[in-house]
């Protein structure tokens, strides 16, 4: 601003006769206009443009930020590269056991990606994460997982699934046979108030990958993780594969509904191997502090008040609450029963695997219920404020038919909730006294 108006105070002292410089009066704006020769000027401009571009196009996809900054960020960092990079996502992926995968774990700090990253890694799969590392609920947490899997050597590269070229580099340097795609916008909540980054995580950047997936050579086989909201609005239980999939109570569910149409479409026209599977509300150690066990667990322990939801007419509100032992189990058995994508080069040479999977418990717990083993657990008594469902997204129950999975994948959850939350109790115990160091 202070320049602009120091430039058009030297303007006006400038000779009117075009070419003529009062050279006594050489000021900093006759030196200015000295290198604002049109030569210059086109040089400089040249060079102003293409940092622009080099900036935008460097950059992740552009995404719809939120408005609001306090918000989180759907931006990533993006240094990567080089020569010492190259060598870590090498090393990170190397397959150590015989006839081994070499995946990439799309939200590998996340909690799902964080255990199946692992086991991965334990059975000698080669393994390498991607995770954005945003803000959506604690990054400490995700730091903490990611110095977790980092000792058992799986490296983390920090970027945006959205992000083509990076996605491209990685499989330029390792021709990965399958990816675990786990990186997504989650909670059913959370859409009401940042429906952007349901839309930038669960959509575009799913297109993404899939893009990236569809022109690499080979192709890998995608395990990608679905939802059991989108049931939605279903009455009839347990849900089943079969059942319909079109009303939807949330965006999350939509987005993720989406998913499954976009893999349809992936898989129909290039010939990507794509199985979907979706989730019922999974716990366990590690877990995401935007979930009620998780938030539960810590308000009771405050002394906090927690609120539970109920249905009309004093309607129990249930889920189909999975432990992540078990849901690793069926991811890894998904994985392992995976066929091979057909296509290559971006043209599909024939039909190839298209699957969808519930993975849940079979045995839907009332919320209440939830709330009672918790204080059981941590041997205090919670301060319940019973409200009624807010019209944000929940649904009344959820239950999963299994017998799919159970077939297909041999998945068979041995959980149930008492056991899965006291092994949570105890890493969450451990975790937040122990200044977030414990490890179990
Ligand atoms: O299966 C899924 O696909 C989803 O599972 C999870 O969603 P939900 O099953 O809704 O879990 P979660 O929020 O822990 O609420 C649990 C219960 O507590 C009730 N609940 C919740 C909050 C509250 O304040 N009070 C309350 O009673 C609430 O009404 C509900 O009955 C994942 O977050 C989601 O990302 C997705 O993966």
């Amino acid at each position: 601003m202070s320049q602009l108006k120091q430039m058009s105070h030297a303007d006006n002292s400038a000779p009117s006769t075009p070419g003529k410089f009062k050279m006594e009066k050489a000021s900093y704006f006759n030196r200015v206009r000295w290198h604002a020769s049109p030569a210059k000027l086109c040089l400089w401009s040249f060079v102003f443009s293409a940092a622009i571009l080099i900036f935008f196009f460097r950059s992740p996809a552009s995404s719809p930020l939120p408005a609001d900054p306090s918000r989180r960020s759907l931006r990533s960092p993006s240094n990567w590269g080089g020569p010492v990079w190259e060598k870590r996502v090498r090393s990170s992926a190397r397959v150590r056991s015989r006839n081994g995968f070499s995946v990439l774990v799309t939200g590998a700090a996340g909690f799902v990606g964080t255990h199946v990253s692992a086991a991965l890694k334990r059975r000698g799969d080669g393994v390498l994460g991607i995770d954005n590392f945003n803000d959506y609920y604690d990054p400490s947490l995700k730091r903490a997982r990611q110095a977790l899997l980092e000792r058992t050597g799986v490296f983390i590269v920090e970027g945006d699934i959205n992000d083509a070229a990076l996605l491209r580099k990685l499989f330029e340097v390792v021709p990965f046979t399958h990816v675990m795609h786990l990186a997504a916008q989650a909670g059913v909540r959370y859409a009401m108030e940042n429906p952007g980054s349901y839309v930038h995580s669960n959509i575009a950047g799913f297109v993404n990958l899939l893009e990236v997936c569809k022109s690499v050579n080979p192709q890998p086989s995608i395990v990608w993780a679905s939802s059991s909201s989108v049931y939605g609005l279903n009455t009839k239980v347990p849900f089943s594969e079969r059942d319909r999939t079109d009303q939807p109570a949330s965006l999350y569910a939509a987005t993720k509904k989406a998913g499954e149409e976009i893999a349809h479409t992936y898989n129909h026209i290039y010939g990507l191997s794509l199985t979907g599977l979706r989730f019922f509300t999974v716990y366990g150690p590690w877990g995401r502090p935007d979930m009620a066990y998780f938030f539960f667990t810590r308000d009771i322990l405050k002394g906090k008040t927690i609120p539970i939801f109920e249905a009309a007419n004093h309607g129990t509100v249930a889920r189909d609450f999975t432990y992540i032992d078990d849901i690793v189990r069926g991811c890894l058995g998904a994985l392992d029963t995976a066929e091979k994508s057909t296509g290559s080069g971006g043209k599909k040479r024939g039909p190839a695997q298209l699957r969808v999977f519930n993975l849940g418990n079979t045995s839907p717990v009332p919320v209440s219920d939830l709330v009672g083993i918790l204080e059981r657990l941590l041997k205090t008594k919670a301060k319940r404020n019973i409200m009624k469902l807010p019209r944000n997204g929940d649904v009344q129950f959820t239950h999963a038919n299994i017998s799919y999975a159970q077939r297909e994948l041999g998945y068979k959850p041995v959980t149930d909730l008492q056991a899965g939350l006291k092994k949570f109790v105890r890493w969450y115990l451990n975790y937040y006294s122990s200044g977030k160091k414990a490890v179990e």
